[in-house]
């Protein structure tokens, strides 16, 4: 769609001087930095003629210099002064792949009003400052671009800014967090214990510097709050996502789950509601069970996945590496390449504006209580009998209307965390208001027979 054949091919026009190369500053140095000089130095050629001129790194910024110089060698400026990076006079652009959202915010104001576009990886950053700093990219007439800060490798902000820009999104579903992914993947495929599985996780350079930010669903929340803000024209509003990671999930509901014929992925949801119960945004990261032959339960490992349904295009799915080295370089390059191609013009004319667009007016984001999907439950009980009538009866009171029920028994050698004997009596819902199912859940917690709590979880659509 963008790129036309015949500029790869040598220029016919000798008389046309070659325009200068994009000038890039760096700050950080790590995974996806390295990654982003490699691949910027591997396919310089191929990027130079996309993007119409060379992008060219003059310097970089890091903590430790002597292993800065193995990355980048001896012909780039070093530095460990960020703010000389943000506004270094020889710099159009600066690459902040350094991460954190305190210092990070003064850098890239910082090369905003010195007038420097801006690329960035850091969703922490732009899901708490964005509102800020979007505001001081159109203050200042530049860009802040930020492919790589969600969903990795995924052309997902281009998709949603430019190809599905005809649409109003319905609502966005999406496995947003490679570690997470890659941990249940690992969980479920290979029996690693949760903690091996992360270990392996932020050796390949997945996890974030702090992986509570994956493991309790934060990370998501970021991009989740990004990609709301694109599809739905609301603000950046990172406090009203619900947010629960996988820390608490238990291995006996994965494999319940895979026994009803479902994976458990950890999901990012933004659905509008219109409808008689509620009129909203669906705002919520969360574990949900998707059926097992669903291609997004398909995704595994660091992959990441985002379907996005729009009234006119009807349901598109994008699929690709969520972390991860040179797979996140490749969506930092591919925003550098837009900024080069800016060639002096306004930013918006040409497309690579990269604010949230906002709409009026923006769709409130409704409380968790107001949820309308279906629920995977599971009670653990002393007699299942008596544990089935108890559930059923709850849930009959409380206007859940039932799918399926089992009983599930343990013996000595069982799965996880499972007690032998213990039984479990596990429901499949139809769709319910998650308010009507929590009345029924706390109703059978207090009944006599129901031994410990009760689990809930989301059963998501994606129809
Ligand atoms: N690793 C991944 O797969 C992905 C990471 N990201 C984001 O990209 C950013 C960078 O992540 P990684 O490369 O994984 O982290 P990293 O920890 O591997 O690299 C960050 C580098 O920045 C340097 N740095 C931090 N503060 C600095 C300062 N004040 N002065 C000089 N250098 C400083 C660190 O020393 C480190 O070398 C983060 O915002 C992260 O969320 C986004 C997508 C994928
Ligand atoms: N820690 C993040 C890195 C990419 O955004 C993840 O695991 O997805
Ligand atoms: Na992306």
């Amino acid at each position: 769609m963008y790129l036309d054949p015949q500029s790869l091919a040598p220029s016919s026009s000798p008389a046309t001087p070659a325009p200068r190369p994009l000038r890039v500053g760096m700050i950080g140095i790590g995974t996806v930095g390295a990654g982003t000089f490699r691949v910027l130095a591997r396919n310089q050629a191929e990027i130079a003629a996309r993007a119409g001129r060379g992008i060219e790194v003059v310097v970089v910024c890091a903590r430790n210099l002597a292993r800065a110089v193995d990355v980048v060698g001896t012909g780039v400026a070093l530095t460990n002064d960020p703010l000389l990076v943000a506004t270094h006079p020889d710099v159009d652009v600066v690459v902040e792949v350094a991460g954190g959202s305190g210092p990070a915010r003064d850098w890239v104001l910082a090369a905003l009003r010195a007038g420097r576009h801006v690329v960035t990886a850091n969703k922490a950053l732009l899901a708490e400052h964005g509102t800020e700093i979007f505001a001081a990219a159109r203050q200042h007439g530049v860009v802040v671009a930020y492919e790589a800060a969600v969903a990795g490798s995924i052309p997902i902000i281009k998709a949603l800014r430019e190809g599905l820009t005809a649409n109003r999104i319905e609502w966005l579903a999406g496995i947003i967090n490679g570690t997470t992914n890659f941990i249940l993947s690992r969980m479920a495929d290979a029996g690693l214990g949760f903690a091996e599985a992360l270990a392996q996780a932020q050796a390949l350079g997945y996890a974030e510097a702090d992986p509570t930010f994956d493991i309790e669903g934060i990370d998501a929340a970021h991009k989740l709050t990004l990609l709301a803000a694109l599809a739905h024209g609301v603000p950046l509003q990172l406090h009203k996502v619900h947010v629960e990671g996988i820390t608490q999930l238990q291995a006996i509901d994965m494999v319940c789950a895979e026994r009803l014929g479902y994976r458990i992925k950890l999901l990012g949801v933004a659905r509008r509601r219109d409808d008689a119960l509620a009129q909203g945004l669906e705002l919520r990261v969360h574990p949900a069970l998707l059926p097992a032959t669903h291609l997004m339960a398909q995704v595994n490992g660091s992959m990441n996945a985002v379907m996005v349904q729009g009234d006119a295009a009807g349901s598109t799915l994008y699929c690709g590496a969520g972390a991860g080295s040179e797979q996140t370089a490749s969506a930092v390059i591919a925003d550098l390449v837009d900024v080069a191609r800016l060639a002096g013009g306004a930013p918006t004319q040409h497309g690579v504006h990269a604010q949230p667009i906002a709409a009026a007016p923006a769709p409130a984001v409704l409380p968790m209580a107001a949820t309308r999907t279906r629920y995977y439950l599971r009670v653990p009980v002393a007699d299942a009998a008596q544990g089935c009538a108890q559930v059923t009866q709850a849930l009959a009171d409380c206007g859940v209307p039932l799918q399926t029920l089992l009983q599930h028994h343990e013996g000595p050698g069982g799965v996880g965390d499972l007690r032998a004997g213990q039984r479990h009596v596990v429901v499949l819902t139809q769709v319910a208001l998650e308010a009507d199912v929590d009345r029924a859940l706390a109703r059978v917690a207090g009944a006599a027979g129901v031994h410990g709590a009760a689990v809930r979880l989301r059963v998501e659509l994606l129809a």
